[in-house]
């Protein structure tokens, strides 16, 4: 990976409602709203795809901490087109007077993984370091309300328990750096409505509309179609998946005192003594701490299963879980690689 700073050109004067400055519109800026009540740690980045979200959210925070913030764009050269993309945001960051980091990654997939999830690993890691090297203690994502409503239906449709259920946190950790997503309330409609109206140039990524993928699918058939029959979706949804998040705190919270009471390895005694919704709760708390491990629901029933049945001295527990296996030795169970 290699870090490419770009000249820092001075900071424009801005208008104070989020307008865009020098389009001749009077539009304000749904993203400069949403930053209104936030007070990340400055100077902040703002991860920068040269996209229609992330253009937008530039453009806000420029305004509302002028000369404090600073972009970062990600050049993955998966595609063709990502020399174009870090043009318009040299382009753009130039006109705004805001300085820009490009980082070039390539990121390879592993056998299993899906060249997205591993260009998003990449991506995030690279930002982490590059936000480190440019002293930032925060780091702004561009992700909307739409974007959050995709996410949950996609977690939805691969069946996934309470952490998926609890779609993207607003605020996490990475790196040493805390990202924030601090337009997960704003409508993709009113960001671009915005961008259109104003005349600000953005990228469109032409990815976003191949229904191969099953988060585009989403976007153009299923949220039309939720607009139609519940408007407030964005809303409820987004309600829905805080209530998901808050419960599981408290199974993560539960989890740990769990585990200091089973031990670890864990004691296959006083696992038994645990209700079974208890022992899962642990029990994939522990595989994933200490191990990095996450069970399928098949895999996680069968070892509840082995555990109940365990009470005799030569009982064998042997399962596969993950790339490793959980195994009875004598008192506990332990995992393998
Ligand atoms: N190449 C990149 N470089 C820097 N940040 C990125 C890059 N790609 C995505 N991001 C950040 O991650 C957020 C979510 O990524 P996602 O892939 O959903 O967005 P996008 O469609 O590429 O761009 P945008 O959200 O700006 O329209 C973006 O809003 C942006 O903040």
């Amino acid at each position: 990976m290699a870090a490419t700073p770009t000249p820092k050109p001075t900071p424009n004067k801005r208008p104070p409602d989020g307008s865009a400055a020098g389009t001749g519109s009077d539009i304000p800026n749904p993203a400069f709203a949403a930053l209104e009540p936030f007070s990340p740690v400055l100077p902040v980045g703002v991860a920068y795809s040269g996209g229609a979200d992330s253009t937008a959210l530039l453009h806000a925070a420029a305004q509302r901490w002028p000369g404090q913030v600073s972009a970062i764009h990600v050049h993955h050269g998966l595609q063709a087109a990502a020399d174009g993309f870090e043009r318009t945001c040299e382009d753009s960051c130039t006109g705004l007077g805001v300085p820009l980091q490009v980082v070039r990654v390539s990121a390879g997939h592993a056998a299993g993984q899906s060249p997205e999830d591993a260009a998003r690993r990449a991506r995030y890691a690279a930002l982490a370091q590059a936000a480190t090297s440019l002293g930032l203690q925060a780091v702004m994502l561009g992700q909307h309300a739409d974007d959050q409503v995709e996410t949950l239906l996609l977690a939805l449709s691969r069946g996934a328990g309470l952490p998926g259920l609890s779609a993207m946190a607003a605020r996490f950790e990475r790196g040493g750096v805390v990202f924030h997503r601090p337009l997960l309330q704003v409508p993709a409609a009113d960001l671009r409505q915005w961008l259109v109206k104003s005349g600000v140039p953005f990228v469109d990524d032409p990815t976003n509309t191949d229904e191969r993928y099953t988060r585009n699918r989403i976007r153009a058939r299923l949220l039309p179609a939720l607009q139609d029959s519940f408007p407030q979706f964005r809303e409820t949804f987004a309600r829905s998946a805080r209530h998901a998040a808050q419960a599981q705190a408290l199974l993560a919270e539960l989890a740990s005192e769990d585990l200091a009471l089973v031990g670890m390895p864990p004691a296959i005694k006083v696992l038994q003594g645990l209700s079974r919704a208890r022992q899962a709760n642990v029990l994939r708390h522990w595989l994933f701490t200490a191990h990095q491990a996450a069970p399928s629901t098949a895999q996680l029933e069968q070892l509840l299963g082995q555990i109940e049945a365990c009470n005799t001295r030569g009982h064998r527990i042997e399962l596969k879980v993950a790339a490793g296996q959980v195994r009875r030795d004598g008192a506990a169970l332990v995992y393998l690689l």
